[in-house]
């Protein structure tokens, strides 16, 4: 019998409450990994013992040594990404991988390079991508898929909560097969997946307080598990901080801490409900020797057509509102986190 009744949880750890990683491991005997769980894509990569000397972010990290797994096979095939942040390179290797328990055979990358921004600042060590087949590179069943097709979950769902607070534990839960009471209250408002084959839903508008400021006429909203702030195109995230008061230094948009209590909500307009953060929600306050630091969790990005233009409502989102990414049904469902 099942002690978990077809769902399978994996606890998470808040670094900062911008990185939320969990714990898998790969080969036999196991080899530990902490990874992000990113619906934004759909690729496992690791780093690789075999990294280049000169790969830093490599050293810094765990690395998957094959010639130490007996259940190793080889595979050797290249493989790169090209994040927005960033860029890993490697090769293919075949595994078995476990998350949360549960085993699977998984084609996943080696990585020999990674650049050392951002991955130098990164508490994880790879990323598990939980996004459809259709974005996954060189057309890997992604780990997910091959859970569904073991046909041992109770339902072909995952959910992902976030803490909002460093100081709480667990800093948040992936639960693959089902929904988890214990981290949200009130009823599921469920969206459907706009383009077949991406965790994108269509936004209807986003309001500053009471007033509509962007995406009016309709946008894509991109539920991005693995990013750890909301982007929106250049142009409308820089008149939002200009109405908030916020500056934009090299790290990013800061308002004065001063002011935090009065800034308005953004709200977001999906599926004919509201979802709102307040100054709570969107401001990363960070007490530092020199005076406190009031960071805005928003950023501007154009992503070029035909993508684009998006908004990515990532982590801080995410913290905010329980979500559920349903494959069955091509949905996702908010409800609100505890
Ligand atoms: C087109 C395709 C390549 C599939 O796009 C993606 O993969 N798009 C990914 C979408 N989700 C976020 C990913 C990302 O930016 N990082 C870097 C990152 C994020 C937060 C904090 C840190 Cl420190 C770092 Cl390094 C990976 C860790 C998830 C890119």
């Amino acid at each position: 019998a099942d002690p978990n009744n077809g769902t399978v949880p994996t606890p998470l750890t808040n670094y900062l409450d911008t990185q939320y990683f969990g714990e898998i491991s790969i080969g036999s005997p196991a080899q530990m990994f902490n990874v992000v769980f990113d619906t934004g894509s759909a690729n496992l990569w690791v780093p690789s013992q075999s990294c280049s000397p000169f790969s830093t972010a490599c050293f810094t990290h765990n690395r998957y040594d094959s010639s130490q797994s007996h259940t190793h096979v080889e595979n050797g095939t290249g493989f790169s990404i090209n994040y927005a942040s960033g860029t890993i390179r490697g090769f293919l290797s075949e595994d078995v991988v476990v998350v949360g328990g549960l085993p699977v055979v998984q084609v996943f990358a080696e990585a020999t390079s990674l650049s050392a921004m951002p991955f130098i600042f990164a508490k994880f060590d790879g990323v598990l991508g939980m996004g459809y087949p259709n974005v996954a590179i060189d057309g890997i069943t992604p780990v997910f898929d091959q859970i569904m097709s073991q046909h041992i979950l109770k339902e072909e769902v995952f959910s992902i909560y976030y803490s909002r607070d460093p100081k709480h534990s667990p800093g948040g839960e992936l639960l693959l097969g089902g929904t988890d009471p214990n981290y949200y209250t009130g009823n599921f408002n469920y969206l459907e997946t706009r383009e077949m084959g991406k965790w994108e839903v269509t936004m209807k508008g986003v309001a500053v307080g009471v007033e509509m400021m962007f995406c009016a006429e309709g946008c894509t909203a991109v539920i991005d598990t693995g990013s750890s702030y909301i982007t929106g195109p250049a142009s409308s995230v820089s008149m939002l901080m200009k109405t908030i008061g916020a500056q934009l230094d090299e790290t990013g948009y800061k308002v004065n801490c001063e002011t935090v209590k009065m800034l308005p909500s953004v709200t977001f307009h999906l599926g004919g409900q509201d979802y709102c953060l307040t100054h709570e929600d969107y401001i990363i306050w960070q007490s530092q020797f020199e005076g406190d630091v009031c960071i805005v969790t928003f950023r501007g990005l154009d992503v070029p057509p035909p993508t684009g233009p998006i908004w990515i409502l990532g982590a801080n989102f995410i913290a905010r509102y329980y979500t559920e990414f349903d494959r069955r049904n091509n949905r996702i469902g908010f409800a609100a986190a505890v």
